[in-house]
């Protein structure tokens, strides 16, 4: 069984969502926007390493590999590490539209069990804009980018302005990320537009 709640059904005049011209193109990975994600950076031995890459127009495909880490019944993926995997996949399309926005809500389903060793086949898409508020989908698949669908989930981001990081955030991670000389991680750990 499946459903979406009435808070993820866009408003009737919601926008279609608008690729940014300088997204990267089709094809091209995104890397990861903050190097201590726990989603897609590299810097944290358990995170999942997610490499997302541009799709077609607000789109992109991911892959994340299930590791003995990740469990949560013998052998299989913990239920909140696959909705992690979502939600940092769901969350990496706010760099094609350059907007900084975070989860409001998740909603996930289970479909299949996710053995570890499994390679987890993402793809999400925006589906519609309406003000701060951003709607989207996501849809796992196992055995291959068109295997049966293992996890999907629908979502609401919030755009957000910078200073939401810098209010809320430990201030010993927020300053070394503001002090990182390197200029586009520095933006990217926001993902403000550079
Ligand atoms: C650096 C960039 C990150 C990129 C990578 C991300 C990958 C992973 C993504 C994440 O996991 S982000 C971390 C998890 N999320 C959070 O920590 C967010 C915590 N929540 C908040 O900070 C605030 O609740 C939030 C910014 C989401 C909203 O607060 P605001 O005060 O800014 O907004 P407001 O409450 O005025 O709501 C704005 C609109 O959104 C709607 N809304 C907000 N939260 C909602 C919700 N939970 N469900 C449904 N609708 C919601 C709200 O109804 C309203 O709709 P209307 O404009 O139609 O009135």
């Amino acid at each position: 069984m499946s459903g979406t709640s009435p808070a993820l059904q866009p408003p009737a005049d919601a926008l279609t969502p608008v690729r940014h011209p300088d997204a990267p193109a089709p094809g091209e990975p995104l890397g990861s926007h903050y190097a201590e994600c726990f989603g897609c950076g590299d810097g944290r031995p358990h995170g999942l390493r997610l490499q997302a890459r541009a799709g077609e127009g607000v789109s992109v495909t991911a892959e994340f590999t299930v590791r003995p880490a990740h469990q949560g019944a013998p052998g299989l993926a913990h239920g909140g590490v696959l909705a992690t995997a979502l939600d940092e996949t769901l969350g990496s399309l706010n760099w094609l539209l350059r907007t900084i926005a975070v989860t409001g809500r998740l909603e996930t389903d289970f479909q299949r069990p996710v053995p570890v060793g499994t390679t987890l086949h993402l793809e999400a898409e925006v589906t519609a804009v309406s003000g701060r508020k951003i709607y989207s989908t996501a849809t796992g698949r196992i055995g291959g980018p068109d295997g049966p669908v293992a996890v999907r989930a629908d979502a609401l981001f919030v755009e957000v302005k910078v200073e939401h990081f810098v209010e809320h955030g430990r201030e010993e991670e927020i300053r070394a990320a503001m002090d990182d000389p390197d200029q586009v991680r520095r933006v990217r750990a926001f993902e403000v537009n550079p």
